[in-house]
C-alpha cells in the first residue's frame, strides 16, 4: 500500500519503506538516532534539495522517456516527498514524463513494466462488495478520486486495467500543479474486462479476462460504485477519465446534478478549449461570436468543447441556437448534418442541415471555419492541404490538434507553422517544442486540461463545494486565458507558460472558489481572502514530522 497518511508513523528500517515518512538519506543524524535508524543510512545526511539534485542526474542518464516515467513511478512509491519535490523542480520538463505523452506508453505496457502499485483496483466481480473493499483504504479524508474504467486511454483506445496509470498521473497533477495534499487523493480503475484482444491474449495482462460488460450490468456497478464513494467519503469530488463516450456521456448526466462531479474529457477539455480560443482572439483581434469551428471527431471531447464555447458565445449576446450552429461536427462518416441516420442524441445540437461531405477539406471549404480542432484520436489528419485550406480562408486560422498522446496529433506544429506561411494559432493536446520559420521563433501552447483540473481540484478543496457546474469551467477558461501576457502572445503562446503552471493554476482555482461562494455551493465560511486562503491550503513538499 503506497499512501498511508492516516496510518501511525513506523519506527526503525520500517520507515524507509513508508513513502509518506521515508525520507532516505535526508534523514538528520538526531532523527536516525531517535527513530533506530542508525547503520541503515550512509553517514552523510542530505538536503532534500541534493536528493532532488541527485534525482535529476539519474534522470539525466537515462536515455527514454518510459525509463524515467519508470524512475519516477518507483520514486513515488519509496519518498513521496522527494517524488513531488522533483516534478515541482521544474513542471514543464517533468509533466510531459508522468503525464502525456509518456503516460501513453507506459498505459500500453503496464502490465510489462509493472512496478508497485498505486490506488485501487475494482473488478465486477467485487460487485456488492465495493463499499467494504473501498473501506480498506488507509485515508478516510479522500477528497478527490479519478476514475477510469479504462475504454478510451488517451486516443489508445481500450487499454483495459492498463489505463491505471491515467488516474495515477492525472492525480500526481494535482498536486504539483494545484497544491492539493496528495494524501487526500484516490486514483482508481474500475475493470469491466476489456475488448482488447491483445490484452486478452497476453500472458502478463492482469485485468479480468473477459469482454466488457455492458448495459443495466455495467450501470449498476457503477451506481454502486457511486453509492460506495459518497458514503464512505463524503466530501469527495468524483472525476471521470478516459471512459468511452457511449457511457462518458450518460454517467455525467446521471449524476452531474447528485453529487459533486465532472468528466474532465468532457468540461476539463472544453475549458482549456475556451481559454485556448480566448487567447486566440487577443492575437487575432476578433470576436467570439464571429467565429466558427470545425471539429475533426464527434466524441466526449469535441461535443464538450462545441458546448462550452456555444455557452460562452451566448455571454457575448448570441442565442443558443446562433452559437451552436457555429459549431459543427465531423467523423469518420463525414460532416454531421441532419440528414445522417447515425447521429446519436448527444451529437445532435451539433449537426446542422447541410449537404452531405465526406472530405475534410471540402467541408472547411463548404464551412469556412475560423478554427479547427482535432479530437479525433487519428494522427495527421490535419494534413497539408488542410492547413493550406484554413490559412487560405483565415488571415490567422486557429489549429488546435487536441488527440493525444503525440503519436495520435492531429499535426505537428512545426507542420502547421509551416504549411501555414506562419499564419497559425497553434495550440496541442500534448506539448511540441518550440519552431524556427520564417525568422521568427513561434512557441506552441499545449492545450490540455492539466490548465483546469487541477486548479477545479483545488477551488473544490478550498470551498468544499457541493457541485461542479458548467459556469465554473467558462470561469475557469477566462482565468487561464487573463494570465497570458503580451509577450506569451508575441511567441504564438495561448496558455500561460508551463513553467509557471502552479502559480497558473492557483489564480484559477482562486477565481472559480469565488463563484462557488457567490452561487451558494461552498460548505465553508467565505474567507476575507480567497487566494491567500487557496495558497495556505496548497501542498508544499516537506517531510512531515515524525
Ligand atoms: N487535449 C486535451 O486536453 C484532451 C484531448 N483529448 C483527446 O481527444 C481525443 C478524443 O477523445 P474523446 O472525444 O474522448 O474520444 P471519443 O472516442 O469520444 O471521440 C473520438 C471521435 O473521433 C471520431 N473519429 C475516429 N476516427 C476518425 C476519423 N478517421 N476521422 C474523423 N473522426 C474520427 C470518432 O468517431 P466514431 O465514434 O464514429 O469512431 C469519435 O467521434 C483523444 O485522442 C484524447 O486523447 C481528450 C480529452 C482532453
Ligand atoms: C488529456 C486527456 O484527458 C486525454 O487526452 O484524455
Ligand atoms: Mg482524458
Amino acid at each position: 500500500m503506497s499512501q498511508s497518511g492516516t496510518q501511525p508513523a513506523p519506527s526503525g528500517p520500517s520507515l524507509l519503506h513508508d513513502p509518506v515518512f521515508n525520507r532516505g538519506s535526508a534523514f538528520s543524524s538526531e532523527d536516525r538516532a531517535r527513530l533506530g535508524l542508525e547503520g541503515f543510512l550512509p553517514p552523510t545526511a542530505d538536503t532534500l534539495e541534493t536528493q532532488v539534485a541527485r534525482i535529476h542526474l539519474q534522470l539525466s542518464i537515462l536515455d527514454n522517456d518510459l525509463q524515467k516515467y519508470l524512475l519516477l513511478s518507483d520514486l513515488q512509491a519509496r519518498n513521496e516527498t522527494l517524488f513531488y519535490a522533483v516534478l515541482m523542480s521544474d513542471p514543464a520538463v517533468f509533466m510531459p514524463l508522468v503525464y502525456t505523452p509518456t503516460v501513453g506508453e507506459a498505459c500500453q505496457k503496464y502490465d510489462h513494466v509493472l512496478r508497485a502499485t498505486r490506488g485501487m483496483y475494482l473488478p465486477i466481480t467485487m460487485k456488492g462488495r465495493l463499499k467494504e473493499v473501498m473501506s480498506h483504504w488507509p485515508q478516510r479524508d479522500v477528497r478527490f478520486i479519478v476514475v477510469t474504467d479504462g475504454e478510451r486511454i488517451l486516443g489508445l483506445g481500450d487499454l483495459g486495467v492498463n489505463g491505471m496509470g491515467i488516474p495515477v498521473g492525472k492525480l500526481a497533477l494535482y498536486s504539483v500543479c494545484a497544491g492539493v495534499p496528495p494524501e487526500m487523493t484516490l486514483p482508481i480503475t474500475l475493470d469491466v474486462g476489456t475488448n482488447n484482444g491483445t490484452l486478452l491474449d497476453d500472458p502478463l495482462y492482469l485485468g479480468l479476462r473477459q469482454n466488457r460488460v455492458r448495459g443495466a450490468e455495467y450501470d449498476a456497478f457503477i451506481a454502486e460504485f457511486v453509492a460506495a464513494v459518497t458514503e464512505l467519503f463524503p466530501l469527495c469530488c468524483l472525476q471521470w477519465e478516459d471512459f468511452a463516450n457511449i457511457n462518458a456521456v450518460p454517467i455525467l448526466e446521471r449524476y452531474r446534478d447528485q453529487i459533486c462531479t465532472y468528466n474532465d474529457d468532457i468540461q476539463g477539455t472544453a475549458a482549456v478549449a475556451v481559454a485556448g480560443i480566448y487567447g486566440a482572439l487577443k492575437l487575432s483581434g476578433e470576436k467570439l461570436t464571429d467565429q466558427t469551428f470545425l471539429f475533426l471527431g464527434g466524441g466526449s471531447a469535441a461535443t464538450g468543447i462545441a458546448e462550452l464555447i456555444s455557452q460562452a458565445m451566448v455571454l457575448e449576446g448570441a442565442t443558443i441556437e446562433e452559437a451552436r450552429a457555429r459549431n459543427w461536427l465531423f467523423d469518420v462518416n463525414g460532416l454531421m448534418v441532419n440528414s445522417r441516420t447515425d447521429i446519436a442524441g448527444f451529437q445532435k445540437p451539433f449537426a446542422h442541415d447541410h449537404a452531405p461531405v465526406s472530405s475534410f477539406v471540402e467541408a472547411i471549404e463548404a464551412i469556412r471555419p475560423t478554427g479547427i480542432v482535432g479530437v479525433s484520436t487519428v494522427p495527421k489528419l490535419f494534413n497539408q492541404a488542410v492547413i493550406e485550406a484554413m490559412a487560405t480562408i483565415n488571415a490567422r486560422p486557429i489549429i488546435f490538434p487536441y488527440s493525444n498522446p503525440t503519436s495520435r496529433s492531429e499535426c505537428t506544429a512545426e507542420e502547421a507553422y509551416r504549411w501555414s506561411n506562419g499564419q497559425a494559432i497553434f495550440a496541442s493536446g500534448s506539448p511540441f517544442p518550440p519552431v524556427e520559420f520564417g525568422g521568427k521563433r513561434f512557441v506552441p501552447g499545449q492545450g490540455n486540461n492539466v490548465y483546469i483540473f487541477p486548479a477545479m481540484g483545488m477551488a473544490v478543496l478550498a470551498t468544499q463545494s457541493t457541485r461542479v457546474t458548467e459556469d465554473m469551467f467558462i470561469v475557469a477558461a477566462k482565468a487561464v486565458a487573463e494570465q497570458v501576457t503580451p509577450d506569451d502572445l508575441a511567441l504564438g503562446l495561448i496558455y500561460p507558460p508551463q513553467r509557471d503552471i502552479r502559480k497558473a493554476s492557483l489564480h484559477v482555482a482562486a477565481r472559480i472558489a469565488e463563484l462557488i461562494f457567490d452561487k451558494g455551493l461552498a460548505r465553508v465560511p467565505r474567507p476575507a481572502d480567497i487566494e491567500a486562503h487557496i495558497n495556505e491550503l496548497a501542498y508544499i513538499p516537506r517531510y512531515p514530522t515524525i
